[in-house]
């Protein structure tokens, strides 16, 4: 079943056409991934499916209901969560404040602080047990490494329940034992019944870890199917090694 589907979504920056035409479709329950060179359009794709831009043209569908041009939040609504390439954390709050941040995101820290709800609170903190990073609770934002940043930024995703998890470069700037723990995550995550798009460079990552696989190049999708039909896609070797 298609879970998230576009079609003809365009988006330009100036005379660049970031996302160009692009009707494709992510499996429903599963790990599908978006691979492609840099500056392809991944992020682009991500911002517009998300609503944090709007796309020129085409649309975007989350099972069927158009979430096309949908402010951010009644994306989220619609059960859509995201990671950012760059980590989302806020560098002077409490590991815990961060996540009770990500279920309120307009109150202000000393609100927050005071009108905490227990329940998520204990939420909070199964999340942080499930990532692994239960005993950092009370340290800041700033004082974590990228790695644990990255696992922090999937319990603040997690905190909003999301049946569809986009991830964007998961595995970017991580060590290698974080990055199959992270794998291993979006692997439980997935087997509870989560639909994961996930873009990534690692693809070591990309081919152990999805079930379908998107490859874009210059805005547009040029492959799409298994991680060994992709692999062995003579446009897909094109696009990477310009041969
Ligand atoms: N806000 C912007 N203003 C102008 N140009 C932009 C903007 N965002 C993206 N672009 C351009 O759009 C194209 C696609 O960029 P995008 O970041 O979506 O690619 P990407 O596949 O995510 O790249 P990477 O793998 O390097 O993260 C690039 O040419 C980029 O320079």
């Amino acid at each position: 079943m298609s879970g998230l589907t576009t079609t003809g979504l365009t988006k330009s920056f100036g005379g660049v056409r970031a996302v160009d035409d692009a009707s494709v479709e992510f499996l429903d329950g599963r790990i599908n991934a978006l691979i492609g060179p840099n500056g392809s359009g991944k992020t682009t794709f991500f911002n517009c499916v998300t609503g944090m831009i709007r796309p020129d043209a085409g649309t975007a569908r989350l099972r069927g209901a158009d979430i096309t041009g949908l402010a951010p939040h009644r994306i989220a609504r619609a059960g859509i969560g995201r990671s950012f390439q760059l980590c989302r954390v806020f560098p002077r709050m409490t590991v815990l404040e961060n996540l009770l941040v990500a279920v309120r995101p307009r109150s202000p820290l000393g609100a927050l602080k005071r009108s905490a709800q227990p329940a998520d609170v204990a939420k909070a903190r199964d999340l942080l047990t499930r990532v692994g990073i239960e005993h950092l609770e009370h340290v800041e934002g700033r004082d974590l490494s990228y790695g644990q940043q990255k696992l922090l930024e999937l319990a603040g995703v997690l905190m909003a329940d999301p049946d569809t998890i986009l991830l964007d470069e998961p595995a970017g700037g991580v060590n290698p034992a974080l990055i199959d723990r992270i794998g291993a995550l979006v692997r439980e995550l997935n087997a509870e019944g989560r639909t994961f798009l996930v873009v990534e460079h690692n693809m070591d990552m990309v081919m152990s870890l999805s079930d379908h696989v998107v490859v874009f190049d210059r805005g547009r999708p040029i492959a799409q199917g298994t991680p060994a039909e992709v692999r062995d896609d003579p446009r897909v070797l094109e696009a990477y090694l310009g041969v």
